[in-house]
């Protein structure tokens, strides 16, 4: 029997800067918010705005933003995604008892989905499970795996057999390991506070021409309260980082934290159920610049659950995901 199995697997994020500094901010966003995908708008019109002022404004705020999180091991967008990239390995290993090559790539920069697909033939694999770590489905994230994918397949002569994970927002043990996580809040500093979920925004529009995302949201909220015996009056779903003029999916999250704050509340939790890794959107935008918000605005007590990362239950989830979506291989 060999001591390899014939498939690996393809885990697939947003992808990063790779320095907190503008220019390296300006190339991430100008590949990043050139997709269709992304911003949808006619490609003349958006070229206009995005050269000619998002990529000249942007970057030097976005980069100092950046630079209040960056670590030791860079952005915690890559730190978290190699520790996740490792640990399914280990994971994989343990279940199926052979080695299971697994890649990362990001949709935007490195590493790109051409290194993670060499790296996967490099090994002799000749199918792959793609596994975008986007837990809800939209077509601004999870789409945009594909389609990069589906670029980086271009040139091959021959493809290898492809199964996409599409989503897995009602997961069980997805839905487990954001329950556990919270209850281990509670178990460290008390459960005293409303719970709130908040989720990475879409605009309005593309909600209501068929993006899933709020209804995978919705029920992921719904799951974590139940498992978590919470009643109604006691969570709130809300979404954040907005970008543009335009409408984004509502309640969002910095007005109602303001509300709170007004209100004098005394205690929030709050978790972002979407994002899989700790990154930008969490640890500066949820877990300072939001927590400000509140409490200058007269709140209490803030807590910032974090993201599940390198979690055992949340390994042990994207494990079972990956052999639930190779059986027959
Ligand atoms: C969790 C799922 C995500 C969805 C849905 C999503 C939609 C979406 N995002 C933008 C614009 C930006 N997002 C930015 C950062 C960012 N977004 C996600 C995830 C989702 N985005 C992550 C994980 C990150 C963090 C990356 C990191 O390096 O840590 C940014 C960059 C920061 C900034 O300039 O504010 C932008 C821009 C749009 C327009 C959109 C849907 C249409
Ligand atoms: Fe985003
Ligand atoms: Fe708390």
């Amino acid at each position: 029997m060999s001591d390899q199995a014939r498939f690996g697997v393809l885990m697939a994020n947003l992808g990063t800067p790779e320095a907190p500094t503008p220019e390296a901010v300006r190339t991430y966003l100008g590949e990043f918010l050139w997709d269709p995908r992304v911003i949808d708008i006619s490609r003349p019109v958006w070229w206009a705005i995005l050269n000619g002022f998002v990529l000249r404004t942007r970057p030097k705020k976005v980069a100092e933003a950046y630079a209040s999180i960056w670590t030791e091991d860079g952005s915690p967008l890559m730190s978290v995604s190699l520790k996740q990239q490792r640990a399914l390995k280990a994971e994989l290993k343990a279940r199926f008892g052979v080695d299971v090559p697994v890649a990362l790539a990001m949709t935007y920069g490195k590493p790109s989905m051409e290194e993670a697909g060499l790296e996967l033939r490099r090994a002799g694999v000749e199918r792959i499970v793609v596994l975008p770590m986007y837990p809800q489905f939209s077509r601004s994230t999870t789409a945009a795996v594909f389609d990069r994918l589906a670029k980086a397949l271009k040139p091959c002569p021959h493809l290898p057999e492809l199964r996409m994970i599409r989503d897995f927002h009602d997961h069980p043990g997805y839905i487990k390991a954001l329950a556990n996580s919270v209850r281990e809040h509670w178990q460290q500093l008390g459960k005293q506070g409303h719970l709130l979920m908040s989720y990475h925004g879409v605009p309005k529009r593309y909600a209501e021409e068929g993006d899933p995302y709020p209804r995978h949201c919705e029920r992921t909220s719904a799951l974590v309260a139940e498992e978590l015996g919470l009643g109604p009056d006691e969570w709130t779903m809300t979404y954040q980082s907005r970008f543009g003029r335009e409408e984004w999916l509502k309640p969002y999250t910095d007005e109602v934290l303001t509300a709170w704050g007004k209100e004098g509340r005394e205690h929030v939790d709050v978790m972002c159920p979407a994002f899989s890794a700790d990154c930008l959107e969490t640890l500066e935008e949820i877990a300072m610049q939001n927590k400000e918000f509140f409490q200058d605005a007269g709140g209490g007590e803030y807590h910032y659950i974090p993201a599940l990362n390198d979690r055992d239950d949340h390994v042990a989830m994207l494990a079972s995901l990956v052999e639930q979506h190779t059986q027959g291989w």
